[in-house]
């Protein structure tokens, strides 16, 4: 990996001219084309920040497509419509224009078919289908990225959504989290993000050449399992810090949860793939994001509103109401988490993990989060089991 990226992406000064970067081809043919598969609250603020670096870097075609799973909006317009006339997403990212160069496409083989670079930015529950659509619809020589937190249970045990996408296309596929509440970045406040690749520092290079701006810096690392667990298990914890606000517990509390959840992250990960890297869980992808979503995202948000609701209305009722067709990734998390927990032994070892589920689907109240249950003293086991791998 090149110094300048290992010390991150530089900012960049706004150009009118492409930039004649490193991957710069002479053809328009050798230029990359992107597609964002996906067009939700993230995927919209993804598009806009590729759509303004295609339009810099010469060795991206200026057009970005981006894959719109199509509605119909209460005022009987269709979805994609809309965003192409007024290159708006209104439903998941009101007020903020994507780019000219964002195209949106409701057909999704049509939308892939000339990309060589494929973003996946779909709640996590959407993309085994999404995959099984797109079996020998994509070309050669594409590489791929996800922006995805969750992972799929089955009877082989825990696939990540970067694994699931690789082994259904035949792609290879880097990962990027980090604390990055899409709204924040919409307005271009600053923040960080996180590339994870396994073995191909050029193409996470140029991974962090598409998402990198002035106000969100991307550093990239040689540990994908790491990144995505990251991402993927600081929603279950954000489920626990939103707990512990709708009882109204305090921020001392509210910091016992995130170090407890940091921990079992940590080893959660290590127990299942001793590649994982300690130092993964001090950049934007680990500590950050834990941080930011137990501040401020939709999984904090929602489990507030549950443990106000004294754990009665479900997960889903309070989704549909509260965020308007945005989709919750911990609460389905929790239960695939469980499983495996359950699956290999490790439930005592994991207190919190198992924990948040078991509040979810309402066999202990809220308030369990931080008491000791009756079936183990759930949070006196920290210290001897799960920490140990940490
Ligand atoms: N929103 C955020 O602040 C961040 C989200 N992420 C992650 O990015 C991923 C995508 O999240 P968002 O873009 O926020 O999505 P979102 O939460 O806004 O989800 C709604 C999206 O799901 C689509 N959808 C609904 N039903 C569908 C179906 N049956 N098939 C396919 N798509 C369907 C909707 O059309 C819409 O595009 C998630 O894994 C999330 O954890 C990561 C960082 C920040
Ligand atoms: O992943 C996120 C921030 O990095 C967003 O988290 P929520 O889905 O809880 O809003």
């Amino acid at each position: 990996m090149s110094p300048a990226m290992e010390a991150k992406a530089q900012p960049q000064e706004e150009a009118a001219a492409p930039l004649n970067d490193d991957f710069s081809n002479d053809t328009v043919a050798h230029k990359s084309r992107v597609t964002v598969v996906g067009s939700g609250n993230w995927g919209s603020v993804a598009a806009k920040l590729i759509a303004s670096n295609t339009l810099r870097l010469g060795s991206f075609h200026d057009e970005v497509r981006m894959w719109v799973y199509e509605e119909t909006l209460s005022s009987g317009e269709k979805l994609t419509d809309v965003i192409n006339s007024i290159n708006e997403n209104v439903k998941y990212l009101p007020g903020i224009k994507l780019g000219k160069n964002v195209v949106a496409d409701p057909d999704l083989e049509n939308a892939v078919k000339d990309a060589n670079m494929l973003v996946f930015v779909t709640p996590h529950q959407f993309m085994e289908g999404i995959c099984k659509k797109l079996v020998g619809k994509i070309k050669g020589d594409v590489e791929a990225i996800s922006l995805i937190k969750g992972m799929e249970v089955k009877m082989e045990g825990p696939c990540m959504i970067s694994s699931l996408i690789s082994q259904q296309l035949g792609i290879n596929c880097c990962v990027l989290m980090g604390a990055n509440i899409a709204n924040e970045i919409a307005v271009e406040k600053f923040s960080e993000a996180t590339v994870g690749y396994r073995e191909n520092s050029q193409i996470a290079e140029k991974w962090v050449q598409l998402f990198s701006t002035p106000y969100f810096l991307v550093t990239a690392v040689q540990d994908v399992e790491g990144v995505e667990l990251c991402g993927t298990l600081k929603n279950v914890v954000a489920l626990a810090a939103g707990f512990v606000d709708g009882l109204e517990m305090g921020n001392n509390t509210k910091a016992a949860i995130m170090r407890i959840g940091l921990r079992e992250m940590k080893a959660f990960s290590k127990l299942l793939f001793s590649s994982v890297k300690d130092t993964t869980f001090f950049e934007s992808c680990g500590v950050a994001d834990l941080i930011t979503t137990c501040l401020g995202g939709r999984n904090r948000k929602v489990a507030e509103a549950f443990a106000k609701n004294g754990g009665k209305r479900s997960f889903d009722e309070l989704e549909a109401e509260m965020l308007q067709g945005q989709k919750l990734q911990g609460v389905s998390t929790a239960r695939e988490v469980y499983e495996v927990l359950s699956y290999r032994g490790w439930l005592d070892w994991f207190p919190l993990f198992a924990t948040v589920h078991e509040i979810c689907i309402f066999h202990l109240p809220p308030s369990a989060i931080v008491e000791h249950s009756e079936r183990t003293p759930r949070f006196s086991l920290l210290d001897g089991s799960a920490a140990q791998y940490c």
